[in-house]
């Protein structure tokens, strides 16, 4: 099966555009260039700082420029974009100011709007919010609960939040990846807070990354945790640390899936769903996990969201992603 992009360019025009690009490369040398300031760690300047994006954003005018952390920010550029993903407040701080003193920049994205998802008790208020339903379907959160500390108190929180069982307990920072899976309330005891303990939804062992690049949006599957039955769940009391899954190694784009599982959401449900996330959160780089509940048609379940993800790993984010910073200037302009 294939990827898909939803509401882009299609592969044929990208193939076109790179073969202009090739015989009119010179071109890009005698305009001034969109100077793009990045702030990165170096894992992932590894993985998305590719030679082939460095390339094509310099056939198209764009040049990535490493900022120096031991230097001011203002001392450095000029910028048109500031592109960044690390953490600590003191960069935050460093950033705001940046913005307050540099309108004319544009800062990928408000450190306050990444902050708000790094934070998994506030990370999917805005789907909920938002309540979709419309013909091509349902897009909800999964029933969550927060426990800040004392991890005896689960059982009866559990209890009085009425949370069904299976439980996905995950660390309330979002940086932080270290899940849990328990089929009983009282094992969940044995786990530190502060928590987010989310009900676990059968989905076909198959999650949708839902990869969104301003306007663009594009979908991948990959292999998820497996359903969970009935029967499982009574003979398997205990909590059970689970590692890092659907994760680059886990494409299930070639994987031969039963349809009921395999098939992509509606691309207007997920059109509207980015569209809308994208203003709610304020916010350009994001990806969201996304699960259909087993035995239904159109019950969609939004589990994560990531700020600036591994787009190194989405097809063609090279060309997504160089238009999407010209389209940015050309706003502006
Ligand atoms: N509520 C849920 N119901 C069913 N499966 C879930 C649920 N929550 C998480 N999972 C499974 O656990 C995996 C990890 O959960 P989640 O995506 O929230 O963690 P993460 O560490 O933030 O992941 P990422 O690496 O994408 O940042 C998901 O990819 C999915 O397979
Ligand atoms: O590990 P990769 O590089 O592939 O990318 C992952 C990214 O790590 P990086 O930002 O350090 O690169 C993660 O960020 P943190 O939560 O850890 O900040 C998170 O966004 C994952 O969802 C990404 O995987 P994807 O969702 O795209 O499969
Ligand atoms: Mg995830
Ligand atoms: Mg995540």
């Amino acid at each position: 099966m294939r990827d898909e992009i939803v509401g882009y360019k299609e592969e044929e025009d990208y193939k076109k555009e790179e073969e202009r690009e090739m015989v009119g490369g010179g071109l890009a040398e005698s305009k001034k260039f969109v100077v793009v300031g990045y702030a990165l760690t170096s894992k992932k300047v590894k993985s998305f700082l590719q030679p082939k994006l460095e390339g094509l954003a310099r056939s198209k005018g764009i040049l990535f420029v490493a900022i120096d952390q031991s230097k001011p920010l203002s001392d450095q550029g000029p910028f048109d974009i500031v592109l960044h993903k690390l953490s600590g407040s003191k960069w935050r701080r460093i950033l705001e100011e940046y913005r307050l003193t540099h309108p004319d920049v544009t800062v990928l994205d408000p450190p306050e709007a990444i902050q708000h998802i790094y934070n998994r008790q506030y990370m999917l208020e805005d789907v909920a919010d938002l309540n979709l339903s419309d013909t091509y379907g349902e897009v909800g959160v999964p029933r969550q609960l927060v426990i800040e500390k004392d991890s005896s108190s689960i059982p009866d929180a559990v209890g009085k939040a009425d949370l069904r069982l299976p439980i996905v307990a995950k660390p309330l920072a979002a940086k932080s990846h270290e899940l849990s899976l328990a089929y009983d309330k009282f094992s969940l005891q044995m786990l530190e807070p502060p928590l987010v303990l989310q009900e676990f939804i059968n989905h076909g062992g198959i999650l949708f990354k839902v990869y969104i690049v301003g306007e663009a949006v594009k979908v991948v599957r990959r292999f998820s945790l497996p359903d969970i039955s009935k029967r499982e769940l009574s003979t398997n009391p205990g909590v059970f640390r689970f590692p890092r899954v659907s994760c680059a190694a886990a494409s299930a784009d070639e994987a031969d899936l039963d349809p009921c599982v395999g098939e992509l959401p509606p691309r207007p449900l997920l059109e509207k769903l980015a569209k809308e996330l994208r203003r709610r959160l304020g916010l350009h780089l994001f990806n969201l996990d996304i699960i259909r509940e087993l035995g239904t048609k159109d019950r969609y379940y939004v589990i994560d969201i990531n700020y600036f993800p591994g787009y190194g790993k989405m097809p063609e984010y090279e060309h997504i992603f160089t238009d999407f910073l010209l389209s940015l200037v050309k706003q502006k302009q």
